[in-house]
């Protein structure tokens, strides 16, 4: 193998990227792999360097970073100001998935004789989404609406962060966590009312990857190290390439980086989440895999009487959204302002609304709960005075 290094500059941007081509190159061009991050358009198998091929190699690399590109803005569209056509597209989005608190009623009344079964993304859907990923910090009143949501519903935190980061962020030892994408579960360190010995849950599908996603993480953060802005974020089983505070000119290159790294590691792959590339096993295990091994830890596997709803804001909680399509229970809450392919059911804005539509789940239970006491009260007072 040998290495060229090849300057392409893409027409459309005036970027011009330093490539480090190898020859033969191999067919894993692919850069995003989840059925919704379509891959771009990759060379052939193999390429002889020719004066000719090497234009060839160009065009091809040229767009094929394009592409790449454009699903990165793709991952976290900025917000414009709003026009009549954007507002037309939105209505329509709205009239498939609506509001999950415009459609509470119905939610609760599809509910009716189950359990709710209670899965939150945290990113963009607890807390706010913002430049530095070490302060997305949620709110206290969020906190204590999901406090409470644990006390009348099974709750479970399903992130792309590591575990520990984000049980420092949430602090609450009566939830369920799946870290990493869902690589990394454990039950609550508090005992759990819904399933005893629950805390003993701990579940790493992909520990032999640990080695591997630390040296991963290293490499990555040396190569991106002159890039301005970029974070990179070791996250235990996956690792996540931030590019939020990077110039849009640079996407392309960081992207080029990004991949010249993974070409050595086959058994990686690469998603997208918000302004985010993320490097994760190949393993088949993601966020909708983690919702069905919680149902099944909590002796919910073939019950048809389970209601679990999934809160998510990012492309990696479609796989969540998607699993509750497929068993045809409970149903996605996509959190988004704007319109997006997606497998949720309904939509909430931001996390603001998230946690107003959490308090109103809870304030329906204590209700509920209420009124089933006072029937049973009723009934035992009634019992009583026929047998006096
Ligand atoms: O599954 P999640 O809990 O949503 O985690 C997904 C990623 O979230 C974090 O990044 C995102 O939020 C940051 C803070 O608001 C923001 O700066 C970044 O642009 C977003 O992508 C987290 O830092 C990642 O490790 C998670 O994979």
């Amino acid at each position: 193998m040998t290495q060229q290094n090849v300057v392409v500059s893409d027409p459309k941007s005036g970027i011009n990227l330093t490539i480090p081509v190898k020859v033969p190159v191999s067919n894993s061009s692919a850069l995003f792999t989840t059925a919704a991050q379509k891959p771009p358009p990759g060379p052939g198998s193999c390429i002889t360097i020719s004066r000719k091929t090497l234009v060839e190699i160009n065009g091809n690399n040229s767009a094929r970073i394009n592409s790449w590109v454009e699903s990165m803005r793709a991952s976290s569209p900025t917000h414009h100001k709003s026009s009549p056509a954007l507002s037309d597209d939105l209505n329509s989005w709205m009239v498939q998935h609506p509001s999950a608190l415009d459609m509470f009623e119905q939610i609760i009344s599809a509910s009716k004789g189950k359990q709710i079964v209670m899965f939150l993304d945290y990113d963009g859907t607890l807390s706010p989404i913002v430049e530095d990923p070490d302060q997305a910090f949620m709110s206290d009143a969020m906190r204590a609406t999901v406090r409470k949501l644990a006390r009348y519903f099974p709750t479970a935190i399903v992130s792309g962060r590591c575990r520990d980061k984000v049980y420092s962020f949430v602090r609450l030892a009566e939830l369920y966590y799946a870290g990493s994408h869902g690589m990394d579960i454990k039950g609550p360190s508090k005992g759990s009312k819904y399933k005893k010995g629950a805390h003993a849950v701990l579940f790493q599908p992909a520990s032999e990857f640990l080695p591997m996603i630390d040296e991963v993480y290293k490499e990555l953060v040396d190569i991106t190290k002159s890039t301005e802005g970029v974070r990179v974020e070791n996250n235990k089983f996956c690792a996540s390439v931030h590019f939020r505070c990077v110039d849009e000119k640079k996407w392309g290159e960081l992207a080029q980086q990004v991949r010249s790294v993974l070409k050595e590691y086959p058994k990686l792959r690469l998603t997208q989440g918000r302004k985010v590339l993320e490097i994760r096993p190949t393993i088949k295990w993601d966020k909708g895999k983690a919702l069905e091994f919680l149902l099944e830890s909590l002796g919910y596997a073939n019950c048809t009487d389970v209601f679990p709803v999934y809160i998510g804001d990012d492309r990696t909680d479609e796989d969540a959204f998607q699993v509750l399509r497929e068993r045809d229970q409970g149903f996605g809450i996509l959190v988004s302002k704007t319109p997006k392919d997606t497998h949720a059911s309904y939509s909430l804005q931001e996390p603001s609304e998230v946690m107003v539509f959490l308090r109103r789940l809870v304030e329906w239970k204590k209700l509920s709960l209420r009124r089933q006491f006072r029937i049973r009260r009723q009934i035992e007072e009634m019992k009583a005075s026929l047998r006096n």
